[in-house]
């Protein structure tokens, strides 16, 4: 547990620092510095197995790693989701258990529902379904907008568009950008076209190693491999 308190007044920077997780003989991440300020949507991209889940879990503090420092406003903060209000997490499997009611979720993290989705009007009719009720898409679109919409000031997300169609990723990718006036957002996706453009800040990983990329972002993606044109 951190010793500060976190103070949730004025602009918040989210650093994590120092991250170093191996399995057996495979060093995943090698030292990473990464930072996410709010106002701001910061892309992660990297291949298959590049280590972008592992980071987020460990940023969230679902996966515990000696040594790695999570700091906000220079506030190490570890486990950060112990900060009521820091942040939340979308992880790559799904977030809600099937039983629980879609209405009950959206109040347990403090939600309204009507709202989250207003741009959304095709999921008015889900309303009243358990989440494991819902088509693989729907629910991660679901559990983006709950996200999206609860009172953190940041937001981590593992693959938001996957399974989502193209037309609500549009207005999804709005959303979001509506949305970082209030929070800061890390996102990682293989849809790499909706995510670039999103972007304030992108990062590829690499090798272990994270590299904050600039200029020319499509070249360097191809250069490392990670686009084939
Ligand atoms: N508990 C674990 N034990 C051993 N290896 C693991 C464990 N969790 C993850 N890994 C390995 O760590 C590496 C990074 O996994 P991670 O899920 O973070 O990749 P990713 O970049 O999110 O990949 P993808 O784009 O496929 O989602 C992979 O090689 C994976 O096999």
């Amino acid at each position: 547990m951190s010793a500060v308190a976190w103070n949730p007044v004025g602009p918040q920077v989210l650093e994590a620092d120092g991250i170093r997780v191996a399995f057996g003989q495979r060093q995943v991440l090698a030292n990473i510095y990464l930072q996410v300020k709010t106002g701001q949507i910061v892309g992660l991209l990297g291949r298959n197995g590049s280590g972008k889940s592992v980071l987020l879990q460990t940023i969230f503090g679902a996966r515990s790693v000696a040594d790695a420092s999570v700091r906000v406003n220079g506030h190490r903060m570890v486990p950060a989701f112990h900060q009521r209000g820091l942040l939340n997490y979308l992880p790559q499997v799904p977030l809600l258990p099937p039983a629980l009611p879609l209405r009950q979720a959206a109040r347990m993290l403090g939600v309204n529902l009507d709202e989250a989705t207003a741009s959304f009007p095709a999921l008015r009719a889900q309303f009243d379904y358990r989440s494991g009720e819902l088509s693989g898409g729907s629910a991660r679109l679901l559990q983006t907008l709950l996200l999206l919409h609860a009172n953190t000031a940041f937001s981590l997300f593992d693959e938001p568009f996957s399974g989502v169609m193209p037309v609500h990723i549009e207005t999804l990718a709005e959303e979001m950008q509506r949305l970082k006036q209030r929070k800061g957002l890390l996102i990682t996706d293989h849809r790499y076209a909706e995510v670039l453009p999103l972007c304030n800040v992108v990062y590829l990983l690499h090798q272990g190693r994270l590299l904050k990329l600039e200029g020319d972002v499509r070249e360097q993606l191809r250069d490392y491999g990670y686009l084939a044109h």
